[in-house]
């Protein structure tokens, strides 16, 4: 699913409630942002409030990560596009045969299918949080290989840090989606990210899309956060 317009920046509304977040919503334009909505908000407001967003005019991305058994994710990702959501996302440590699932299981969704990306290496992990969990590549090793796979299973894109993307648009080609949240410009706390860049750097080192949370929605003013970010990057 792609709209004509196609704005870069996917605001990530990790807010407590349905309150702040449409309070925050209502001064946003479609034209400018996409939305993100996450575990959090999701658990208390549910589809209630993406269809709520959709009418607003919004393409949502439902980052709910989903990794569990094929027939229990593929059925997760219909239920997600039934929704009408514009992106959904499974994790690649899922494996092949999750992700063949899910890519299949959407195929009678037509042209409204969403995007359906897998995340590779969670933003907040660096290479010591790898070797926690037993893996002593590097995060751009470990990303590569999980971008592949994810790429031989058919799917549209990964979600990445922007430091990976220059090596995956040479590996995968320009037509596989970069989601890259761990988005900071130069004034922004880095907060639990680890692997970040800015708004421009990561444009320029093959992001296609900017997903971009606390640097905006806990700004002082997040309309002239998000402004201020829409004008550095619309020069590229
Ligand atoms: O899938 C995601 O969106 C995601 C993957 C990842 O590796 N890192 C990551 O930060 N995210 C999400 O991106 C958003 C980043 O938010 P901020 O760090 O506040 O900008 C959060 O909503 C995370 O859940």
């Amino acid at each position: 699913m792609q709209t004509l317009n196609d704005p870069k920046i996917i605001v990530a509304l990790d807010f407590p409630s349905e309150d702040p977040a449409l309070a925050l919503v209502d001064q946003l334009d479609p034209a400018k942002c996409r939305l993100k909505v996450g575990k959090e908000l999701f658990t208390r407001s549910g589809p209630q409030l993406v269809k709520g967003l959709q009418n607003r005019g919004f393409d949502v991305f439902l980052d709910l990560k989903f990794h569990d058994i094929p027939n229990t994710t593929s059925a997760a990702v219909a239920a997600a596009a039934d929704l009408g959501v514009w992106m959904v996302n499974v994790h690649a440590s899922g494996g092949e045969k999750m992700m063949v699932a899910c890519r299949e299981r959407l195929e009678s969704f037509g042209a409204d299918k969403p995007l359906l990306i897998a995340v590779t290496v969670l933003t907040s992990m660096g290479a010591s949080d790898l070797v926690g969990v037993g893996i002593t590549d590097s995060p751009e090793a470990q990303v590569s290989r999980l971008a592949a796979l994810t790429k031989n299973c058919g799917l549209d894109g990964v979600v990445c840090s922007a430091q990976e993307a220059p090596k995956l648009k040479a590996e995968q080609g320009a037509g596989f989606q970069l989601v890259t949240p761990g988005i900071r410009p130069l004034s922004a706390d880095k907060g639990d990210q680890q692997r970040i860049m800015t708004p421009t750097d990561a444009l320029k080192a093959g992001s296609d899309y900017l997903v971009i949370g606390r640097p905006i929605t806990q700004a002082a003013d997040p309309l002239a956060a998000l402004d201020a970010i829409h004008s550095e990057i619309s020069g590229l």
